[in-house]
């Protein structure tokens, strides 16, 4: 028997309750290292508050012992959420556990290094953007407070590392973010936006930028720590349309070049089959499904994750899985 690889982040019965009411109901999800995992359901159905769990924003709730939902199950595989089928001899009151490497981890006490780790950009940049900070300022605070440059680093060190995350996010860019993603980063010198004009960014204010350029900011704050896995919860839809598909472009190619892992919180399916290799469909607390894109995106489905691909169908997916 071949042995799984370790996840890198692994989630194991979480439950988060906002007073009586039960957001994420004992929810297991697994985050291979390089996968880009997509979670998408109805708004309410908890995609956020899993997220944000994963990111040790908020803590999970000691798991209760409410009654089951009724499944939804399909063709696909539906493990994601552990009260369906329970039985006599299951603990009927599962720990919930947050691991990194197969390690546990605090939920959110977090070690500065497993902080790190596991970035998180937001729908609203500016959640995460300190608007009378500097993008400097917002770039360097994170490479300085995680030593990621080593132990106190020169001034033109910060800057030059600063100018790089510009690039990696096609800030600075003549013809703006295209340019950057299209050539999947491989810039030479010649490509590079001229040093005065990264400085004249680097100085500037969150205020001074578009949506879609500080969600590019966020993005590359997120990035300054170096982080192993983003998530990245509902990143383009604060966004112009003509922004949106800049921005994922982004994600996917950093994906890519820099073996993020990535989870994306999205409402849009053709994003999911655009960008992920792997789906968890959320409804009322639950994972109702999980499993490969493709089997999710090309398979006939039963049950709710048929339904919101037949929806999303019937509103034309943009990456064309009809
Ligand atoms: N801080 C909070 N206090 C009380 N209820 C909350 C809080 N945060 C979220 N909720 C509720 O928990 C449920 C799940 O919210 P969550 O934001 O996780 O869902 P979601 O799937 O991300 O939805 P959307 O796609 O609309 O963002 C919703 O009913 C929401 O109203």
């Amino acid at each position: 028997m071949i042995d799984e690889p370790t996840p890198i982040l692994e989630l194991r019965h979480i439950t988060v309750r906002y007073g009586d009411f039960t957001a994420v109901d004992d929810v297991s999800l697994a985050l291979p290292k390089g996968v880009a995992l997509g979670i998408v359901g109805e708004s309410g159905a908890g995609k956020s508050t899993l997220a944000r769990v994963a990111a040790g924003l908020i803590a999970p709730t000691a798991p209760g012992t409410g009654s089951a939902r009724p499944g939804t199950g399909s063709g696909y595989r539906g493990m994601g959420s552990d009260r369906h089928g329970v039985g006599p001899d299951r603990d009927p009151a599962p720990r919930a556990e947050i691991l990194l490497d197969g390690m546990p981890i605090a939920p959110i006490r977090r070690t500065r290094a497993q902080r790190r780790r596991i970035q998180m950009v937001f729908q609203n940049p500016d959640s995460s953007l300190n608007p009378s900070h500097t993008v400097r300022r917002i770039l360097a605070e994170g490479m300085l407070l995680h030593g990621t440059l080593g132990p106190h680093p020169s001034h033109e060190r910060v800057d030059a590392r600063c100018r790089e995350l510009l690039h990696m996010v096609g800030l600075g860019e003549s013809d703006g973010l295209g340019t950057a993603v299209a050539a999947g980063f491989g810039l030479g010198p010649a490509d590079l936006a001229p040093r005065a004009d990264l400085d004249d960014i680097l100085d500037r204010r969150p205020h001074a930028f578009s949506g879609g350029q500080r969600q590019r900011i966020a993005i590359a704050r997120a990035l300054a720590v170096e982080p192993d896995v983003l998530i990245a919860d509902e990143p383009t839809s604060a966004l112009d349309v003509s922004v949106q598909r800049d921005v994922l472009d982004l994600l996917a190619t950093l994906r890519r070049t820099r073996g993020l892992t990535l989870m994306l919180i999205t409402h849009d399916l053709g994003v999911v089959n655009e960008i992920c290799d792997e789906v968890a469909v959320m409804r009322g607390g639950e994972i109702v499904a999980n499993g490969p894109a493709a089997t999710f995106f090309h398979s006939p489905l039963a049950g709710y994750s048929g339904e919101l691909l037949d929806a999303a169908r019937s509103v034309a997916l943009p990456g064309g899985a009809a």
